[in-house]
């Protein structure tokens, strides 16, 4: 069994916890919590160990919270720490899990040199092979390059641009916005995202764009892929439905909004609206001779899941397929049209 503990019990933390406890070959040793909020409560009532900066723990036993140590022990129990913690927070642990020679995974939020390697799991699995420090990249660069990988099957590809409408906040973040207006994000070309797929295909001509929009449910990219050369929208719908970590909503299904996608994974009971995989809106597909256009929708809080619990075997040495078979399995990820 593979010990893992998760440090930032947040958006992310709380879902690659719950995965991992989900995982045949992995213990799940507990998560760290800075502060007794909602979600300290909620992981112990779901009987998951919670680890604590030592100031702090007496802030948790007034909210009859048990504490099972400090972030250090927790380290210290584990083989490998996923580290979810705030942008740029990661990088300042790092020093700690050196310490301990510990194995550590890190978020898109840290800048690409707190790892070994940039990681998605589609394109460069075999690189985090055996690494000691891994980064999952973005919740936008994970769609971006899981698409672009599966695309790139169907021929070499000459050139990517693409606008991403990102949401606004988490559906947890009532604090952020903004409420009223659309934000370029940034005002200059390309936006960060260009820079972070070229982390994991350093060749790639990519230029992206970004927008925020006052929404909480999922960003959308609009994508235009340029092939070396022609290229059918049929093998495109083919590729897409027989890779499991990309889904399609089928042109019968008439969904066209981010709103309908998520009432769809309410309907089908998945846990809290969770979509891991890419979803495409297959009516967006368009192609004329050698370009690509389509759009997808990227569920910001899980699409990354997968990726984490992908991460932890690649660092362990475990293959792609093997890794990517059990993640798939245990966390319902099939691919085909998700309605
Ligand atoms: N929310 C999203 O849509 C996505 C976020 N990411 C990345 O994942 C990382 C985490 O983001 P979220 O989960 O959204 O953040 P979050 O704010 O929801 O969760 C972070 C957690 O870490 C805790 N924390 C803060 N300081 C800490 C410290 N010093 N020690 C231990 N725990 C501490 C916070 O209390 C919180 O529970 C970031 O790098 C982010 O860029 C990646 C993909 C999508
Ligand atoms: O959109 C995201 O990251 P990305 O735009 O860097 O891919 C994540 O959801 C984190 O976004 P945030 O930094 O607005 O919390």
């Amino acid at each position: 069994m593979i010990r893992v503990s998760v440090n930032g019990y947040g958006t992310i933390g709380k879902r690659v916890a719950e995965a991992i406890m989900l995982q045949p070959d992995m213990e799940l040793v507990g998560v760290s919590k800075t502060s007794p909020n909602m979600e300290a409560l909620v992981a112990q009532s779901k009987g998951i160990k919670i680890f604590s900066p030592d100031e702090s723990s007496k802030k948790f036993e007034e909210s009859g919270i048990k504490i099972s140590g400090n972030i250090e022990d927790m380290i210290k129990y584990s083989d490998i720490i996923v580290d979810a913690t705030p942008n740029g927070v990661g990088a300042q642990y790092k020093t700690l899990y050196e310490k301990y020679e510990k194995r550590a995974i890190f978020q898109g939020g840290e800048k690409p040199n707190v790892a070994d390697v940039s990681f998605s799991a589609l394109c460069n699995y075999d690189e985090a092979l055996n690494k000691k420090y891994v980064r999952v990249v973005s919740c936008n660069t994970t769609a971006l390059l899981r698409t672009i990988c599966t695309l790139s099957k169907l021929g070499k590809i000459d050139k990517v641009r693409a606008t991403i409408v990102r949401r606004a906040a988490d559906p947890k973040e009532f604090k952020k916005g903004p409420i009223n207006a659309l934000v370029l994000d940034p005002a200059t070309i390309p936006s960060h995202h260009a820079k972070d797929v070229n982390s994991v295909l350093k060749d790639l001509d990519i230029i992206t764009s970004a927008i925020i929009a006052p929404t909480t449910l999922m960003h959308v990219h609009l994508l235009n892929v340029t092939f070396k050369q022609q290229i059918d929208k049929e093998d495109i719908v083919s590729i897409f439905l027989n890779t499991p970590r990309i889904v399609m909503v089928s042109s019968r299904s008439k969904i066209s909004s981010t709103a309908e996608i998520i009432e769809v994974a309410r309907d089908l009971g998945k846990m809290r609206n969770d979509i891991r995989e890419v979803v495409v809106f297959e009516d967006s597909i368009y192609t004329k001779g050698s370009e690509v256009f389509l759009t997808y929708a990227v569920h910001q809080e899980s699409i990354v899941v997968p990726e984490n619990i992908d991460a932890i075997r690649a660092i362990n040495g475990i293959s792609a397929d093997e890794s990517i078979k059990i993640t798939n399995t245990s966390q319902g990820i099939s691919g085909g049209y998700i309605i």
